[in-house]
């Protein structure tokens, strides 16, 4: 594991630390301790985790602006605990409403002391943040037009969404007000997965009245 991980993260052209890399490692190590009484994850098998989870979540890394990002329906921390752990200078929420996820959560943020990171356990729509966020991330968590209405009350002005996708949603991108919101996709390259991955960064909000 450790082999495949450095190799990933070479290919991805990130430079982690031998320690950030053994984080990552632990953090796999307890989300498949837990696991096993927690079902967080249909991924069991530890390599595979290193592709799916790890590597998917941290070839987001260099598209990221900002210092402070909330990561919403993140189940067992996915993409911002890998996300945390390689940017220890930003600010990760990791926000869900379900309360087996969120215990595993703090759990793995306190063993592996993490301080960047804050863990919400509440429904998007019922969460008033103290301060907005640069950027909602998301992997496997709504419709984007569902994302869009239900997240934009966490973001600042110049704030953006970062949605992860395992194929392009051109129907859900039909559903969305291009002209206010401009959207790009990014095909992303996860080492040794060979399924399509991108990602759809839409905003910051255009403001048609100074146009
Ligand atoms: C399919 S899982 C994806 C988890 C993780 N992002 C990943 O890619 O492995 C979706 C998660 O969103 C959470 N969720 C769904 N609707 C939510 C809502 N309205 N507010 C907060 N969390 C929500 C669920 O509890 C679940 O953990």
């Amino acid at each position: 594991m450790e082999k495949a991980l450095r190799l990933g993260l070479e290919d991805l052209g990130l430079d982690l630390s031998e320690e950030q890399q053994e984080l990552l490692l632990q953090y796999l190590k307890l989300l498949s301790r837990w696991n096993k009484a927690y079902n967080l994850t249909a991924i069991r098998d530890e390599a595979v985790m290193v592709t799916k989870h790890l590597l998917d979540s941290l070839a987001v890394l260099p598209h990221l602006r900002g210092q402070r990002f909330i990561d919403v329906g993140t189940g067992a921390g996915l993409p911002g605990i890998p996300l945390a752990i390689a940017l220890p200078d930003k600010h990760f929420s990791l926000l869900d409403s379900n309360g087996k996820k969120t215990r595993f959560l703090t759990h793995a943020a306190n063993e592996l002391s993490l301080d960047n990171v804050e863990i919400v356990k509440s429904r998007v729509a019922d969460f008033v943040p103290g301060e907005r966020y640069d950027a909602v991330l998301s992997r496997a968590f709504a419709s984007l037009d569902a994302m869009i209405s239900g997240c934009e009350h966490l973001l600042l002005p110049s704030g953006e969404f970062l949605a992860m996708k395992g194929q392009r949603p051109d129907d859900e991108l039909e559903r969305i007000d291009c002209k206010s919101l401009p959207v790009s996709i990014t095909d992303l390259d996860v080492p040794g997965l060979p399924e399509y991955r991108c990602l759809l960064r839409i905003g910051p909000k255009v403001n048609l009245d100074l146009q």
